[in-house]
């Protein structure tokens, strides 16, 4: 697993999150559903917790964009990048964007696996960079492992608990 320089992380133990658009390739229960799914799989490993607000500035905002969007990272049609996050801080960071272009979907072969990679950017939301390990949820290329029956790796989890602690399930 990798960190980002300085180790930016979440200090709060309750981090906020929206989502403030969708993709017409999901009902937005199914993107609501799957969001908190992928956030389950990293919070269930950590002392921290997450809370959805509707309204206001979240830490981590949650959106799909085409193109040009706001940021300097401008998404570039179907394909090649899929999505990207930005580390813990403020304004920008923790936000996760996904690109629009992508055929989104959810466990269906054919498209990108939503959930896969939601939990891929959240990771770099919460503080993880990259994995040399192909069967990390963090390696860089998206399609390496099982899409529909994937869990975190122990590489993962060893990552995030550098940053935040194990969960001490009393
Ligand atoms: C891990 C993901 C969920 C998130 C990352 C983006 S990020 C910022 N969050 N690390 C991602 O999109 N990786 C690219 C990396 C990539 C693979 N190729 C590319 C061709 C051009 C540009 C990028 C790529 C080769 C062709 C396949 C293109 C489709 C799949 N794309 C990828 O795997
Ligand atoms: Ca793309
Ligand atoms: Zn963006
Ligand atoms: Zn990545």
């Amino acid at each position: 697993y990798s960190l980002f320089a300085n180790k930016p992380k979440w200090t709060s133990k309750v981090v906020t999150y929206r989502i403030v658009s969708y993709t017409s390739d999901l009902p937005r229960a199914k993107v609501d559903e799957i969001v908190a799914k992928a956030l389950s799989l990293w919070s269930k490993e950590i002392p921290l917790s997450f809370r959805r607000i509707r309204f206001g500035t979240a830490d981590i905002e949650i959106g799909f964009a085409r193109g040009a969007h706001g940021d300097l990272n401008p998404f570039d049609g179907p394909g090649n990048v899929l999505a990207h996050a930005f580390p813990p801080g403020p304004g920008l960071g923790g936000d996760a964007h996904f690109d629009q272009d992508e055929l989104w979907t959810d466990g269906s072969s054919l498209g990108i696996n939503f959930l896969y990679t939601a939990t891929h950017e959240l990771g770099h939301s919460l503080g993880l960079g990259h994995s040399a390990n192909p069967n990390a949820v963090m390696y860089p290329t998206y399609g390496s492992g099982d899409l529909e029956r994937f869990q975190l790796a122990w590489d993962d989890v060893e990552g995030i608990q550098e940053l935040y602690g194990k969960r001490s399930n009393e």
